[in-house]
């Protein structure tokens, strides 16, 4: 899904609410540039085949490795996918607006922030220079000059300061002559003399210290800047944010530092004219969050010493500027947590857009990605060149890696990091290139801790033989979910129903109470329908064993909990060779979930013959070759298909199953996708 404010050119500007200036930025302009007069068209710079087979992995690139394809030089063009951030971005760059982007982790965020710098115009930069204050001590001054121009006029004042002193040295030492001469030759005092000559050095050191009080420091240098600033601030504390002026142990006695050059420069200053970036904006505690909205508000922030009991607190210097653009990022909860004035101010002034977490598995999308290998090559600098075939199974994870038909995925710092495991061995072997057997080895090694620990706890599992069960039990029924983003697991679940003395009640523990008690609520209404049974009257007890190390996303064990009550309400057992996922819609239906193609890998790793998953998600199926052997998948569409396929034995003549399992009007749809079919009970 893509969203974003303010940016569909085919509104006039008033009607969408166009933001509205600040701090003197452009205001949008017809001339705005589109992606495509910014260069967005980027082709992989690789001979592609005149006519390109739909089904070429490497949408008809004609390559041997990765040294055949050109990386373009700016980070905007090594963007792939997020074409609607992309667009926001180039247009908030040209209007300095300030962007949120709110969507995945690695989907390109931070990198799109940095693209943005890289846009904004490199002659407006500036250097910034603190000066002591004659007048006020404490107050230092603050002057802003054009890029290059701060170090030119700190030599000049040092150089000044170096003649001064060379003077007075010269001076100092001709007077300390003279009192020696003095003493010793007319006065005949050794003693006073070198009493006296010590007294006028150190009068001389002194003196000369308001000489270097007089070189201004140099807080903002952009002379050797390539491109805008680019500030990451994530995590910031509020002294890195906002700048801060050091503790002075001596302060007074001549002996001191004098207050300017104490002044430290925050993120929010050396941002000035380009990008500051916020990941996780809600992490920064309120106080800098407020500090923040008045730098993007009036343009300008002084800085103070951050901390109370240090002598730095007294300082307070003129302001210095913050034109920055604010690229604030995050997740959902981010932008649900940060301080509310903060986030008006980015909507009034800016644009918000989520970050696609996929994008259609087209010929031009694959040979992007085929480029994506070739820039992660081309950043490290140290792996070898990916062979055609390798790539081709790079192309292969992001398709699965996706979780949807027709898509590969975006979270592209992930399989970057597969990209760079699988060099890596190549490179340990010393390999010319990195091959395909170099990547499905990365696989294996590169699993994250939450696919560690779930195969661990199949592991375990196994040694106790916990989830195989042979045969049917009663109110027992092996549900699936995933861990983490891309580990599936195997979830019991038991159900008892006991009469209950008052009105019933749904007795499940832990974080899964809400929804186990949502899935006996939709199946309690559907058991009505077809009973005279109304489990409301009874105490409906679910146990979902052994969770802890991971979660349960969603409802998506909905249609497993109801089947457990089911089970155990009617005393008909279940099949403990199978596993099942899916949401129970009030009516019956079996509802989509997420991370399907992992839930089946679990379910076949832990050796179990099938699985049940809901129609709709059949098209996400994407599992590995070794399993599709091992499972038979099982897509349905109604919870009477899930008691069909899951129940023992032919159902009691007019019963409760046999009513739910006879229901009309619903097309049973039990084929296989994937694998051999096995014998399925009907
Ligand atoms: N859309 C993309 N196109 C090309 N490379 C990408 C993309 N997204 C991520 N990457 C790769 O992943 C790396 C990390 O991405 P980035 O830091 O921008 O992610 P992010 O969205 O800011 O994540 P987080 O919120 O966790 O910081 C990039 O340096 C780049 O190599």
């Amino acid at each position: 899904m893509s969203n974003e404010t303010n940016t569909d050119d085919s509104l006039p500007d008033e009607e969408v609410g166009e933001p509205r200036p600040e701090n003197g930025h452009e205001p949008p302009g017809d001339d705005e540039p589109t992606i495509d007069d910014l260069g967005s068209d980027v082709e992989v710079n690789a001979e592609v085949a005149d006519e390109v087979d739909e089904d070429d992995l490497l949408g008809g690139l004609q390559i041997d490795s990765t040294a055949e394809i050109e990386v373009p030089d700016r980070l905007v063009d090594q963007v792939i996918g997020q074409e609607h951030a992309r667009d926001v971005v180039m247009k908030a760059a040209k209007q300095r607006r300030h962007v949120m982007m709110i969507g995945s982790p690695g989907t390109g965020k931070s990198m799109l922030a940095k693209a943005m710098s890289e846009l904004l115009p490199k002659e407006e930069l500036q250097d910034v220079l603190v000066y002591h204050n004659p007048d006020d001590g404490n107050n230092p001054k603050v002057r802003t000059v054009p890029a290059g121009k701060g170090e030119q006029i700190v030599e000049a004042h040092k150089e000044e300061a170096r003649k001064r002193n060379q003077m007075r040295s010269f001076l100092m030492w001709i007077i300390i002559a003279v009192v020696l001469g003095y003493s010793l030759i007319i006065a005949g005092q050794i003693l006073l003399g070198i009493l006296a000559a010590g007294v006028i050095y150190l009068a001389f050191r002194y003196g000369s210290r308001g000489g270097d009080a007089m070189i201004p420091n140099l807080l903002v240098n952009n002379a050797d800047t390539q491109t805008a600033p680019f500030e990451d601030a994530t995590g910031a504390h509020a002294g890195a944010l906002l700048g801060d002026v050091r503790h002075d142990p001596f302060q007074s006695g001549g002996m001191e530092t004098p207050s300017h050059d104490r002044v430290e420069p925050g993120a929010i200053h050396q941002a000035n004219k380009g990008v500051l970036f916020v990941d996780e904006i809600n992490t920064l505690d309120i106080r800098s969050q407020q500090h923040l909205m008045t730098a993007i508000q009036e343009g300008e922030f002084s800085i103070t010493g951050q901390s109370e009991r240090s002598s730095g607190a007294m300082v307070q210097t003129e302001p210095v500027p913050t034109d920055f653009v604010m690229v604030a990022a995050g997740n959902l909860d981010a932008m649900e947590n940060m301080h509310p004035a903060l986030r008006s101010r980015i909507k009034g002034y800016g644009y918000e857009v989520y970050m696609d977490d996929t994008i259609e598995d087209t010929p031009e999308m694959r040979r992007k990605y085929a480029r994506f290998v070739a820039q992660e090559v081309a950043k490290d600098g140290r792996l070898p060149d990916f062979t055609a075939t390798a790539i081709e199974e790079v192309i292969l994870e992001a398709r699965r890696r996706a979780g949807r038909k027709g898509h590969l995925t975006l979270e592209l710092r992930n399989l970057g990091g597969l990209v760079r495991v699988a060099g890596d061995i190549a490179r340990g072997e010393d390999a010319a290139n990195t091959t395909r057997q170099h990547v499905l080895q990365a696989k294996g090694r590169s699993r994250s801790i939450e696919q560690q620990l779930a195969d661990d706890y199949i592991e375990r599992r196994k040694d106790y033989d916990i989830t195989v069960g042979e045969g049917f039990v009663t109110g027992r029924v092996n549900g699936l979910a995933v861990m983490g983003e891309d580990s599936g697991i195997v979830l019991p679940v038991m159900a008892e129903v006991t009469p209950s003395q008052g009105p019933g009640e749904v007795i499940a523990t832990g974080q899964l109470k809400e929804m186990a008690e949502e899935a006996v609520q939709n199946v309690s209404a559907i058991i009505k329908k077809f009973s005279d049974e109304d489990i409301s009257q009874q105490d409906v007890h679910i146990q979902f064993v052994q969770v802890g190390e991971g979660g349960v996303d969603g409802d998506s064990a909905s249609i497993t909990v109801a089947t457990a009550v089911i089970s155990a309400l009617e005393g008909v057992a279940v099949d403990q060779n199978l596993a099942m996922t899916g949401s129970l819609s009030v009516r019956g239906d079996v509802l989509p979930v997420g991370g399907v193609t992992h839930k089946i890998e679990a379910a076949a790793k832990t050796g179990l013959d099938r699985v049940i998953i809901p129609a709709a998600n059949e098209q996400d199926v994407m599992i590995e070759d070794e399993y599709k052997e091992q499972i038979e998948v099982i897509p349905v569409s109604h919870i009477s298909e899930v008691l069909d396929v899951a129940l023992e034995g032919e159902p009691e003549k007019d019963g409760l199953v046999d009513r739910l399992k006879n229901i009309t009007g619903q097309a049973l749809n039990k084929q296989s996708v994937k694998g051999p079919s096995s014998p399925s009970p009907q």
